[in-house]
């Protein structure tokens, strides 16, 4: 697909802004804090319906405004031209698909596919579980509604059953929500191996294009614990009532899984290098362009928040030619890339403002 107008209004820094977009290959230069970041976040948010930095919504309305709109035309391999529209207000969003309003969030999720390239994706390989955890559930729920129904039934009955632990209740009070729990822990077991096989063999064939090294790239599921049904499930949170009961939370379960990144069968957390740990960031990124090319059939969206500077030369060039010529890029940078990455439609950012140049 291809996102070939954008409006703001009221978006963070950006009072209004009015963008077309000619090919596939568009780059925002501009100092640090000009609102290049922004521009994307907000490109992002129209395809995901969420921000990539923040889950707070009212922190993308401009201050001293109540309401921000966002506008876009995509070019899609499915729908044809769709227009999308979105207010954002202190109390939420409200969205319109080509003038209809979408109601269920789940019909919407993964039809717009977006995969967001930035600094902080170090992280992933680097911090805490939950990041991990996180990536996992957006991937996977992007393009299943049935994962991401099994994820919020999973979390609902997670904070019920926790928020009574918390008052110390235990025994069978808590068995009203281990039900929900166990069927959608069952679920989500089954799927996150499934969906995390298919990311691996993704992950490897990425790895192998960008890496200078001739290591083999692997990820897995790390379950915290695993059970084989729904009902062995229930018997996980059964036994764990008197433990949770003493920690009052839940201390077992999917919440707690982690994915593990290997090379050459050791963890890449302990062993690999920066470069190496940098190649897979990028492998894991690009595993999630081919995933939901191959689940949707459609070309995602590439956000590239100042990236490509980040990398060394050699790195960059082959990064660039994984990425090749039939997706979209938008790319931000505090200066413009080499010639040599293609030509891009360049825009200029200062204080809010879009200003496009002629193009490289
Ligand atoms: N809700 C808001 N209302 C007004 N301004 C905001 C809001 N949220 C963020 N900003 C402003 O947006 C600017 C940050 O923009 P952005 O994150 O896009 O920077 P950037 O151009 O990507 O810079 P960098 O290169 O440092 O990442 C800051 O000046 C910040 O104060």
């Amino acid at each position: 697909m291809r996102l070939r107008r954008i409006t703001l209004q009221h978006f963070r820094n950006i009072p209004l802004a009015e963008l077309a977009f000619e090919g596939r290959q568009q780059f925002f230069v501009g100092d640090n804090g000009q609102g290049k970041t922004n521009l994307l976040e907000a490109a992002g948010f129209v395809s995901a319906l969420r921000s990539f930095r923040t889950a707070d919504t009212r922190v993308l309305i401009a201050q001293g405004q109540t309401e921000a709109a966002l506008a876009c035309e995509f070019e899609h391999e499915k729908f044809g031209v769709t227009k999308l529209v979105i207010k954002l207000r202190p109390g939420g969003k409200e969205v319109w698909c080509d003038g209809e309003k979408v109601t269920r969030l789940g019909d919407y999720l993964g039809r717009f596919p977006t995969v967001v390239f930035s600094s902080q994706d170090q992280q992933l390989v680097r911090g805490a579980p939950g990041l991990r955890r996180r990536w996992l559930d957006f991937t996977l729920a992007a393009m299943d509604t049935a994962y991401l129904r099994a994820l919020q039934t999973y979390h609902k009955a997670l904070a019920e059953r926790n928020a009574l632990l918390k008052r110390g209740a235990g025994g069978g009070e808590l068995g009203a929500f281990e039900k929900p729990l166990a069927t959608a822990a069952a679920e989500l077991q089954v799927k996150r191996e499934a969906g995390v096989a298919e990311l691996a063999a993704h992950v490897a064939t990425a790895y192998a294009q960008i890496a200078d090294d001739a290591e083999q790239a692997g990820l897995r599921l790390a379950p915290d614990i695993t059970a084989e049904n729904a009902h062995a499930w229930l018997g996980v949170f059964e036994r764990g009532r008197a433990r949770d009961a003493q920690f009052r939370t839940t201390l077992a379960g999917p919440h707690r899984d982690d994915l593990l990144f290997t090379l050459n069968g050791r963890t890449a957390k302990d062993y690999g290098s920066e470069g190496q740990q940098r190649s897979l960031v990028l492998s894991l990124q690009l595993a999630q362009v081919s995933f939901f090319r191959a689940r949707m059939g459609v070309e995602p969206l590439l956000l590239a928040d100042d990236v490509l500077g980040e990398l060394d030369p050699e790195r960059r060039k082959r990064f660039w030619a994984t990425l090749g010529e039939s997706r979209q890029v938008i790319a931000t940078g505090t200066s413009l890339p080499d010639a040599e990455l293609g030509s891009w439609e360049v825009f200029r950012v200062a204080a809010g403002a879009f200003a496009k140049e002629t193009t490289l």
